[in-house]
């Protein structure tokens, strides 16, 4: 199997503590992966890594060393944060994405004005594209920010808790669009929702205390003893036949 990311002796820390800690790790091509695991645990470190944003050691993308340039936006990012102060419509906010996407070893696709059109409409937002950023709702915002990343057409996606804000249809609109593209760019995203990771991701990366406590399929990984013990709550796992759901 294809690696997207490969990690090697990743540590991050701060003068008194070691936020993340991890030997090694692959991060699978052509599926996506979510990173899940409690508060506090480590996950949008993790993401903050793999762009070279923290931490030191090995880490490759796609065989290539993680150059400076992946800091200019060449791996697609949705942040847990957006800049929203600009005045700009909804439509000119998205086509920074764009702009943002310039050339890179792995970058093939066109950007073409139907991507912005197919975009707006798949997520919703077709009808608000003439609207001023400050003004538009929280999930609102938060989609525009998916369609944004979505149009630079990385090889890689890089979303930190990208669900927040959304409503059921559009978590769930997301990450079927999401798996309905895995042969165009690779998702690595952080979830809370146990859920939306067991249902959608095909290889899920357990975090706790700045390590890994498993990584592997969501069947492998998702036990629940091993989810009470990471969490501190009782969890079961449901399983109706076609969806597996995780309750207390
Ligand atoms: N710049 C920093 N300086 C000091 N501590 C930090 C810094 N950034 C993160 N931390 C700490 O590192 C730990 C991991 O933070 P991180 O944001 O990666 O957690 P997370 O798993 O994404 O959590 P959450 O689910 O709450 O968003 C936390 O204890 C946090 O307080």
């Amino acid at each position: 199997m294809q690696t997207a990311f490969s990690i090697r002796n990743l540590l991050v820390e701060t003068k008194n503590k070691t936020l993340l800690a991890i030997d090694k790790l692959d991060i699978p091509a052509g599926c996506h992966t979510a990173v899940i695991g409690p508060n506090g645990a480590g996950k949008s470190t993790l993401l903050k890594a793999l762009i070279g944003l923290a931490g030191k050691g090995e880490i490759t993308l796609f065989d290539h060393a993680v150059p400076p340039q992946l800091k200019q936006g060449k791996v697609a990012w949705v942040g847990q944060h957006g800049q929203y102060q600009m005045p700009l419509t909804l439509e000119e906010y998205v086509r920074l994405g764009v702009q943002n996407g310039a050339a890179w070893p792995f970058q093939t696709a066109s950007k073409s004005s139907e991507d912005i059109t197919e975009l707006l409409a798949y997520f919703d937002l077709q009808d608000l594209a003439g609207k001023r950023i400050q003004t538009l709702s929280g999930g609102e915002r938060q989609r525009a920010n998916i369609v944004r990343a979505l149009l630079q057409k990385a090889p890689v996606v890089l979303l930190d808790e990208p669900c927040n804000h959304l409503d059921i249809r559009h978590q769930h609109g997301l990450m079927h669009y999401l798996n309905t593209r895995q042969n165009e760019f690779s998702a690595v995203m952080v979830l809370h929702d146990l859920n939306l990771a067991a249902r959608y991701a095909q290889y899920v990366v357990l975090l706790d205390k700045g390590g890994i406590v498993a990584a592997g399929t969501p069947e492998e990984v998702m036990q629940p003893e091993r989810l009470e013990a990471v969490y501190h709550w009782q969890i079961r796992r449901i399983d109706d036949g076609d969806t597996v759901y995780f309750g207390t």
